[in-house]
């Protein structure tokens, strides 16, 4: 039998839906949210991510400003930019898309944003605050991972997470939000031996290594929900996950395809902290 599969066009629908309304209230009181997207350099990948979190924002009437910047901006120059936007009262939400060319620090950038503008959840009050289980702005995509377990009513206290991967975006994220909800969370990455005898024992399986179906059958303990974050080009170019879905279909219970699995609740929860930063300037 096929595995369940989660879907996160539906389940990101309908939560832009209920975003949408909250919009709605707000423009009736007068405050549109309006969100900043900065753009350095000429990565293709990124500028149909940043197009799509435009038109996303569009869609909900949203208010959305791009911040197009040449390859050979200085960090300062893009510092100062940021802290234009820190200042503006129309803008609720500033995101700096990743990654940034080399010469730039990532780190200093992240951190100049300021802490109730970072929609993203990437700056380093906004991960501290997380890991205290502190209000604060979820980083979208692990968000949208705990979004998808939810709607799919997957249990996940007392269950065994096991994340393969530790980036700052995802796999640490991943695993803390997964934590609070009262998991057993063990952290895989590049140097752990014997993965396999890691991942078999995984009621939850998060695979965030940036590797093409690098997950196998050998890795999947039947009945496991495996969620797949990501997002990569096979021998023939062809967009796929860092699991073999057709290996790991009818082993896992639940699994996310790619695309269409993870990758939409990442903007939906970009949409979601966009309006709950507007939100927060009325009650101030
Ligand atoms: N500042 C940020 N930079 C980056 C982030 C981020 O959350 N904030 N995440 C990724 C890229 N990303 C958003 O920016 C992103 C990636 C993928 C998708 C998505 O919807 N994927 C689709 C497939 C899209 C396709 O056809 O290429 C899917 O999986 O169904 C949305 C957002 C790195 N940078």
């Amino acid at each position: 039998m096929s595995s369940a599969i989660i879907n996160g066009k539906e389940i990101g629908q309908e939560i832009r839906n209920a975003v949408a309304e909250r919009v709605t209230r707000l423009k009736e009181r007068g405050l549109t949210p309006g969100l900043a997207v900065v753009l350095v350099g000429d990565n293709q990948a990124s500028a149909t991510y940043v197009r799509n979190k435009q038109k996303s924002c569009e869609a909900i009437g949203m208010f959305s400003e791009l911040i197009k910047l040449p390859e050979e901006t200085t960090q300062e120059e893009l510092l100062a930019q940021i802290e234009l936007l820190n200042q503006r009262e129309d803008i609720h939400g500033i995101l700096v898309q990743l990654p940034l060319p080399k010469h730039i620090d990532e780190d200093t950038v992240i951190a100049t944003i300021a802490v109730e503008k970072d929609v993203d959840g990437f700056s380093p009050v906004s991960v501290g605050k997380m890991m205290l289980g502190q209000e604060t702005f979820l980083p979208c995509t692990p968000f949208g991972v705990m979004k998808l377990l939810e709607y799919s009513g997957i249990e996940i206290a007392g269950k065994h997470a096991v994340i393969v991967g530790r980036s700052h975006i995802v796999g640490k994220p991943m695993g803390q939000l997964l934590l609070q909800k009262d998991a057993t969370v063990t952290y895989t990455h590049s140097k752990t031996p014997d993965l396999p005898s890691f991942t078999r024992q995984a009621d939850i399986l998060i695979a965030a290594v940036g590797r093409a179906n690098f997950i196998t059958k050998e890795h999947v303990k039947e009945g496991a929900v495996v969620i797949d974050v990501g997002i990569n080009r096979d021998d023939n170019n062809k967009l796929c996950g860092d699991v073999n879905f057709a290996e790991v279909d009818g082993i896992a219970s639940h699994i996310t395809p790619v695309p269409g699995g993870v990758g939409p609740m990442t903007i939906t929860m970009l949409l979601f902290n966009t309006v709950q930063a507007a939100e927060n300037t009325l009650v101030q």
